[in-house]
């Protein structure tokens, strides 16, 4: 079985994949494979500097993340040119990663994919599940982990779904706003219903 993982940003889809790892489901992670295809060399960073200019660069030559994302998350177009550079190339790798790990016998293997419904990728997955928190916890916690000013946190916030929209169109909610504890029970009594553990 193929699992969509998702929820928005800072709602605690890296912290529920961790624990999928933990009971030895293999993850595929949008967010690693976007790296990946914009590394030096590839053609989606060649794309990149075309349109956005060489100062979205670092000294080394590689991808100044910080720059690029204080440009996208402000510019609803300018994100929209980035996510048709890069989303063909994300999901090119991932399937190739999720054949590999078939391959390798795997039964059942999780996507984590931030973008699932905004990108219209639920056919790559059977069943979703959508990890909620409420808007206040989630400018909360997405401040304190990456030190966001209210304005950089809710840029990147509104430029998804809302969390409460995305639980309309899940499988199953995982409600991580309780201990660390409480998510995992929700997330082991999901695995079992699904015949995964
Ligand atoms: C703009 C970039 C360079 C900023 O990099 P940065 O290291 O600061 O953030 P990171 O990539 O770790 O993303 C953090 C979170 O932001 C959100 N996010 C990222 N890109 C987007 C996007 N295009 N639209 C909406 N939300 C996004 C996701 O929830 C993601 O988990 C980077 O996010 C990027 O290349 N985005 C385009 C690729 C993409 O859509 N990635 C999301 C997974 S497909
Ligand atoms: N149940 C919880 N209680 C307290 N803090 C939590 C809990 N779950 C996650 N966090 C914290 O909230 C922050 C966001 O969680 P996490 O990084 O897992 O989110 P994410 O959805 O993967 O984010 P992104 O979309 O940016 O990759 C992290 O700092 C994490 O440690």
């Amino acid at each position: 079985m193929i699992i969509g993982l998702t929820g928005g940003i800072a709602s605690g889809k890296s912290t529920v994949s961790n624990m999928l790892k933990d009971v030895g489901i293999p993850i595929v992670d949008a967010d690693v494979t976007a790296r990946e295809v914009v590394e030096k060399g590839e053609p989606a960073l060649g794309k990149i500097i075309e349109l956005f200019g060489t100062e979205i660069l670092n000294t080394e030559g590689s991808l100044d993340r910080k720059k690029l994302g204080a440009i996208v998350f402000n510019d609803e177009k300018k994100r929209l040119t980035l996510n048709d550079i890069v989303h063909p190339a994300i999901r090119k790798r991932m399937l190739e990663k999720v054949e590999q790990l078939k391959q390798l016998g795997h039964e059942t293997i999780v996507m984590d994919i931030p973008l699932l419904f905004e990108s219209k990728l639920t056919y790559m997955v059977e069943k979703i599940i959508v990890v909620y928190i409420d808007p206040d916890l989630q400018k909360a916690r997405l401040q304190k982990r990456d030190q966001f000013s209210e304005d950089e946190a809710l840029a990147r916030i509104s430029a998804q779904m809302p969390l409460t929209e995305k639980i309309a169109l899940a499988d199953e909610v995982i409600h991580n706003d309780r201990s660390i504890d409480e998510t995992k029970e929700q997330l082991l009594t999901i695995l079992r219903k699904w015949n995964c553990l």
